[in-house]
């Protein structure tokens, strides 16, 4: 067994108390062994966490991740337009090298920033899965479908890819992979589709993600062909679940909170995204007090613009403010909830807290900064003041990913040129 300790700083415990200690991690087994004082002098190798805070790897539970092609491509548009004038006409010209170039960008960029864990709905599925693989990070991923436009055969086929990635890479990495079937969303896939599918999904034990109820529109087409909300629509289709995670949950009303809460399923809430595409604020506050678990993402780098999921932390916090009129709803112990164990539950990971017996999944946060001090409570600064920059180290299944702020895994200034010419090859592509 080679271990590594991470030593010197204080750790942030699963009750959210601080203490001084040092963390023993098996580097083989990706498990934290101990979190007690001077534990380094045992292992093979030591990070110094002098001056900083061990905190559980950040999850990142719903992105595309190689939107980060369409960073800042098409800004300041509401859902529909962008997605139908600008996204999808270039997502048309996606190639298995874009995906595989956009997500090592987004590989660099969430390891840069502490988040160790991430779901990702997107296409060409192998390339995700390899750039997974070699940036030494943990993943749900999946195929998105969408069945709308499409004629049968390219939508069953859409929809049975979906079926069949997820059963194909599940447990890829050494188990840092899973998988899930991801349909986008109760209106841009066909009933007779869900159907025929979500049995077999169901029979395969795979879980399920999809976007839910984002924006008002998107409830409308639901309503038309069901006559119902669109949380009761999926619950009738065998959609929610203990292993169901969906994203955005922003316009729900009291009966589908509780239908969420009573079916266990995971909500992801996206703040920025949701903002900056002023799609609504999610009823966070009355989620977390039904009792749904609730996570946090960016979505994707096209809408947000960054993965640093620090920011959503923080614009949790505040939009969980405005969104219940009061000042106290989603408290900063609350966005750090969401962030660490909320989304490791959503994605079914073993992680999210630092603790003997957990996924050693970890971050350490640099406190000794002009934006960091004083430091009366370092719970509130995760949520308020610190950014994915004063990340320090990126542990992930015990392996270091960043060290010192030097991305291990993956050669950044390669990845970032890569990403740059296949972008504005893309947008080259999808403008002539
Ligand atoms: N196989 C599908 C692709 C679906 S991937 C998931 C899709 O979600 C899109 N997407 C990204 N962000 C959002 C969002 O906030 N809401 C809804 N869709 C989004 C993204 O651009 C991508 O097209 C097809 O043939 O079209
Ligand atoms: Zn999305």
């Amino acid at each position: 067994m080679s271990t590594l300790a991470v030593a010197g700083g204080r750790v942030l415990l699963p009750n959210h108390s601080i203490e001084q200690a040092d963390v023993l991690v098996d580097a083989d087994a990706g498990e934290i062994l101990d979190v007690a004082p001077d534990l380094a002098p045992e292992a093979d190798e030591t990070l110094d966490a002098s001056g900083g805070l061990v905190i559980p790897g950040l999850v990142n539970a719903h992105g595309h991740a190689a939107m980060t092609l369409l960073r800042g491509y098409a800004d300041d548009k509401p859902l529909e337009a962008w997605l139908q004038e600008d996204i999808w006409p270039a997502e048309a010209e996606l190639t298995p090298e874009d995906v595989a170039a956009g997500t090592r960008l987004a590989a660099v960029e969430m390891i840069r920033s502490g988040t160790t864990a991430f779901a990702d709905m997107y296409f060409h599925v192998g390339e995700v899965v390899e750039a997974v693989r070699e940036a030494g990070l943990r993943a749900r991923v999946g195929h998105g479908v969408v069945t709308v436009g499409k004629d049968e055969e390219a939508a069953r086929a859409d929809f049975a890819e979906s079926l069949s990635v997820a059963e194909e890479y599940d447990g890829a990495a050494d188990g840092r992979i899973r998988t899930a079937v991801m349909p986008h969303a109760p209106h841009t896939v066909g009933t007779g589709y869900f159907e025929e599918f979500v049995p077999a999904a169901r029979e395969a034990g795979l879980p399920f993600h999809f976007h839910l109820n984002e924006t008002e529109a998107y409830l409308d087409p639901v309503a038309e062909e069901a006559g119902v909300r669109p949380t009761e629509y999926a619950d009738d289709l065998g959609l929610l679940a203990e292993d169901t995670w969906v994203a955005h949950g922003v316009h729900l009303d009291s009966g589908e909170v509780d239908r969420l809460a009573e079916s266990d399923t995971a909500v992801v809430h996206c703040p920025a995204s949701n903002m900056k595409l002023a799609s609504g604020m999610a009823p966070v506050q009355a989620m977390l007090d039904a009792g749904v678990p609730v996570a946090l993402g960016t979505d994707g780098a096209a809408s947000n613009n960054d993965l640093d999921l620090f920011g959503e932390l923080r614009d949790a916090a505040m939009l969980g403010k405005l969104a219940a009129d009061d000042a106290e709803a989603v408290d900063a112990d609350a966005a750090v909830r969401m962030a660490t164990e909320g989304g490791a539950e959503a994605l079914g990971f073993d992680g999210g807290r630092i603790e003997a017996g957990a996924k050693a999944d970890l971050a350490v946060v640099d406190l000794e900064a002009a934006h960091l001090t004083p430091q009366h409570d370092l719970v509130s600064h995760l949520t308020y003041a610190v950014r994915g920059s004063d990340v320090r180290h990126t542990v992930c299944d015990g392996a270091v990913l960043m060290r010192d702020r030097e991305v291990l895994t993956l050669d950044e200034e390669a990845v970032r040129e890569r990403a740059e010419e296949a972008a504005s090859e893309l947008v080259a592509r999808a403008e002539d």
